[in-house]
Parts: structure tokens; C-alpha cells; sequence
């Protein structure tokens, strides 16, 4: 896959404007030049992943950082974090020192930052009114960092291991017609309300697009921190480089810790003080580790939603992914009118109707659609009386099922219901068919895999409404079976 980053990367300029470089001497090595080189002499043979993996692997030598992996391209979004070793669980597989974090504790107002300038960051801090949330400061740190106004690691780091703007794939960071490919009526409104809130929140002229069809800078970093920034206490969130390249699994191997920061002498400054006195060193490491053993060349991954699992809505918007091939904590939004508020469906009923082989199935995570589907509605485990059981055995032996009788009116009347709005859903956009969407994303994956020119973002709009299809038409099967004759 061709990233921007690296290769592409070309210096742009906040809003059209020119850059003043505000900051003290560079004290990273120019990595820039030697990648610039790089690419300039065999811009084709290199593979981007190897460009990417050697500044990564400069760049934590820099710090004395170990490097006990490598960055490769990982196959599910953009690049990941591979074991270059075996780790066995419980190993340290990178430990990053706070002090090269961008951290905002809610709890005390603490932040902390690399030695730097960080203007837009400081304005942003001590505008008037409401103060800004913690994750607009950091998207204004970004801002900062990529405009060389922050400090020389973060530029450096944002410049290549930072998604470029034409590869966010978060809907607010999108234009009007990459929401529509969506297809889904929530997110794009979503979106919208949350690039309207930005504006209204700092200068208009953030908002102003890179180039037609890219995202503003404000956009890019607030989406950067949306989808990489680290819990790191009760009310801490940090931009912790290194760690954010690592993606989601729903099976994870590595999970991140804080080591809590040394008291230092100056302690942590408030983020409501004078914006040079909040930049001080932090003790402190992030950890990254394993939780199980991890063979060498195995990507490493973290769970992004934590064990009850998110939406595809949740991981599309707050991530820019739908995860591939199902997700079995994904839901529908319907309603129960308030006509059958109170109705549900029988399990016994679906269970006689799909055979208790494949509802086992979709419980041990086998059918991620149908285990969606069942939670998205309201069904009720029920008790079976032996001769109903006995009926239900009978008619499954002989392929007949229904061994329940006929579904009830008000089964009917909620299947019904119900019915319409998955129809009404389904039909939210172009009203594509699922088929064909399949194609789409088939065409789209080929392309990527032969390096060719595709819109990340495209990709990932077809793979949320191919999966919310899916979704869409199981609870439509199910509905069915409560509303045949
Ligand atoms: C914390 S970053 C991980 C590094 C990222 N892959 C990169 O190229 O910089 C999170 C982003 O990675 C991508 N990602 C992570 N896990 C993914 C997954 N399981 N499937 C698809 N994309 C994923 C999404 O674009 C997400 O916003």
C-alpha cells in the first residue's frame, strides 16, 4: 500500500500560509534528509515500510528507546507494529518515557509537553470561555507539531508516522460526498455537527481544507488524537508515540500501561497557567505489553474497546474501521413502538426455526452477524415446557421445525415493525445492494494489493456499510421467520 507518509509527504503549510519556524535548534538527527534521499534515489524499489521502519528504529534509538519491533504494513489499516523477537506474556515489548508524550490530565489540569513553542496549543489554552476539551488541545498540539511550531520529534513523527490527511479515514474528518459513501444517515449528521462544534470553537480559519478534499489541519490532528491517543489514568489521555501504531484486535496479544510519572521537583504545572511554564519533564514511562506469548514476526496488537467490545458506528467514527468479517458487539438502532412497548420475541421460537446448532454457533462467536443481529432485537430466552420441547425435537427430526406452533400476533406485529425500519435503513444512501457493494470493496482491496492509486478513505467507507448490510439483512432474516405464514 502507498502511503503518503514518507514517500508522498510533502511539507504543507498551515491554511495556505507560510510557516515560521519558531522553535530552538533541531535536536532529532534530519531524519527528513536521509528519508528525502532515500526516495529521491529509488523512489520504486524501497518499500515504504522499510523507509518507515528505519526512521522508526533512528528515531527510538534517539531516546534509548529499545526496539524490539518493527513497523510493517499490516494488512488491516494502514501500518502496524511487528514482533521482531518471541515475547512471552507479561514482557515489555516498547516502554516510551512520558517525557516525549503529549498528556492532558483532566483530573489535576496538568499537561505535559515537549520543550517547545506550541502557539496554536497556547492559544487554545487561554481562550476565553468554556475551556476546550482535551482532545481539541491535543489535535491544536498536532497543528503545531506539523507545522514545526511544537518540538523537532513531534514534527518529525507527525510528518511520517502520522496518517496523512488524505488517509484519515474518520467521518469528521471527511467532505460531504466521502459521508455519503457511508451510506448511513447517523454518522454523516454526526460528522457534520462535530466539524460545525470545531468552527464555533476556535479560529474559522483552522477549518480551512489542506487542498480541495483533504481535511483541514484541524481536522487531521483532532482526528489523529481521537483515534490514537492513550487512556493513561482516570482522566489522562496522551498522544504516546511508538505505542499509537499499534491496531485493534478483538483478540488482542499486548495492552499498554502507565507507570505512574516520579514527582519531580517542579511538579506538574496547571494547564490553566502560563503555557511556558507548563512544559516540564514528565517521569515516567508507557508500556506496551504482551499479555500473551507473541512469536516473532506476529503483529502486535491492542483492544481498542475493551472486553464488552464497541459498535461498528463507535470504531467507524471514533477509529475510521468497521472490523472485517463481523463484529459480534455490533448493534442496530431500532426502536419498539410504543403500541408493543413490553413485546418480544420467543429464543425458543428462533431456536426451532435455526436449529440450536446455529444459535450455539453465533454464541461461541462463529457468527458474528447472527449474535448482532439476535442482541440488535428484542429477544427473550423463554421457558419450554417438555411436550413443546418434545414438538420442537419431533419437528426438527423431520426437517419440518415449527414444532412452536405459529409465531404469535404480536410477534407479527413487532417483526413488522421492525421490518421496516432495517428497509428504511437499508435504503439510506444510493440504496446500493449489499452485492454489489461486495464487489465495490472487492475491486477496491485488489487495487490496494497491487499498490495501485485508491482512496483509503473510500475503502473504508464501502467496508462499514458492506458490514452494516450484512447486519441489516440477518436481522431481516430473523424478522422473517416471525412474519412467514
Ligand atoms: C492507533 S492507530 C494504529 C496505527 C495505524 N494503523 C497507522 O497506520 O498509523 C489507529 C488507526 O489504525 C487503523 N486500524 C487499527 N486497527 C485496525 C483494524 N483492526 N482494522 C482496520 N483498521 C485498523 C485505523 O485507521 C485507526 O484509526
Amino acid at each position: 500500500m502507498q502511503h503518503g507518509r514518507y514517500l508522498g509527504a510533502q511539507r504543507r503549510t498551515l491554511s495556505g500560509q507560510a510557516v515560521t519556524r519558531t522553535n530552538a535548534p533541531v535536536t532529532v538527527p534530519s531524519h527528513r534528509q536521509t528519508v528525502a534521499k532515500a526516495a529521491a534515489v529509488e523512489p520504486e524499489t524501497i518499500p515504504h515500510s522499510e523507509l518507515l521502519d528505519n526512521l522508526f528504529q533512528d528515531m527510538c534509538k534517539h531516546y534509548d528507546i529499545d526496539t524490539l519491533v518493527t513497523i510493517g504494513d499490516s494488512g488491516t489499516g494502514g501500518i502496524g507494529l511487528f514482533a521482531k523477537q518471541d515475547f512471552t506474556k507479561g514482557q515489555t515489548i516498547i516502554k516510551v518515557p512520558r517525557s516525549i508524550c503529549i498528556v492532558i490530565d483532566n483530573d489535576t489540569g496538568a499537561l505535559t509537553i515537549p520543550q517547545g513553542d506550541w502557539p496554536r496549543l497556547s492559544g487554545g489554552i487561554m481562550q476565553e470561555g468554556e475551556p476546550l476539551p482535551w482532545d481539541i488541545l491535543q489535535g491544536l498540539a498536532l497543528m503545531d507539531a506539523t507545522a514545526g511550531d511544537g518540538d523537532p520529534f513531534w514534527e518529525l513523527y507527525a510528518e511520517h508516522l502520522l496518517p496523512p490527511p488524505e488517509e484519515v479515514t474518520l467521518p469528521m474528518a471527511w467532505g460531504p460526498e466521502l459521508l455519503q459513501q457511508l451510506q448511513h444517515e447517523a454518522i454523516e449528521q454526526g460528522a457534520q455537527a462535530q466539524q460545525e462544534r470545531l468552527r464555533t470553537l476556535l479560529p474559522p480559519e483552522y477549518m480551512n481544507p489542506i487542498e480541495p478534499g483533504l481535511p483541514s489541519y484541524l481536522q487531521w490532528g483532532f482526528a489523529c488524537v481521537r483515534s490514537r491517543a492513550l487512556q493513561l489514568g482516570q482522566q489522562a489521555f496522551g498522544m504516546v508515540p511508538f505505542a499509537d501504531i499499534a491496531n485493534h484486535s478483538a483478540d488482542p496479544n499486548a495492552d499498554t500501561r502507565a507507570a505512574p510519572a516520579a514527582p519531580t521537583a517542579a511538579g506538574s504545572e496547571s494547564a490553566a497557567d502560563a503555557p511556558q511554564q507548563q512544559q516540564q519533564a514528565a517521569g515516567g514511562f508507557v508500556e506496551l505489553l504482551a499479555v500473551k506469548d507473541i512469536p516473532a514476526g506476529t503483529e502486535v496488537t491492542i483492544s481498542y474497546s475493551g472486553l464488552q467490545g464497541y459498535t461498528n458506528q463507535r470504531f467507524m467514527v471514533q477509529y475510521g474501521f468497521a472490523p472485517a468479517q463481523g463484529n459480534p458487539a455490533d448493534r442496530l438502532e431500532l426502536t419498539v413502538p410504543d403500541s408493543l412497548q413490553g413485546a418480544s420475541f420467543r429464543l425458543s421460537y428462533l431456536e426451532d426455526a435455526l436449529g440450536a446448532k446455529l444459535l450455539m454457533d453465533a454464541a461461541q462467536g462463529k457468527n458474528p452477524y447472527l449474535i448482532a443481529a439476535l442482541k440488535s432485537l428484542p429477544v427473550t430466552a423463554d421457558d419450554v415446557g417438555p411436550a413443546q420441547e418434545a414438538a420442537a425435537a419431533a419437528g426438527a427430526a423431520a426437517g419440518t421445525g415449527r414444532g412452536l406452533g405459529p409465531s404469535t400476533q404480536q410477534e407479527k406485529d413487532l417483526a413488522d415493525a421492525l421490518k421496516q425500519q432495517v428497509e428504511a435503513q437499508l435504503a439510506q444512501g444510493s440504496g446500493s445492494s449489499l452485492q454489489e457493494d461486495e464487489q465495490l470493496l472487492q475491486q477496491l482491496e485488489e487495487q490496494q494489493q497491487q499498490q495501485g492509486e485508491v482512496d483509503v478513505r473510500l475503502v473504508a467507507a464501502v467496508r462499514y456499510r458492506v458490514e452494516r448490510k450484512r447486519l441489516l439483512q440477518a436481522c431481516q432474516v430473523l424478522l422473517n421467520i416471525f412474519l412467514r405464514e
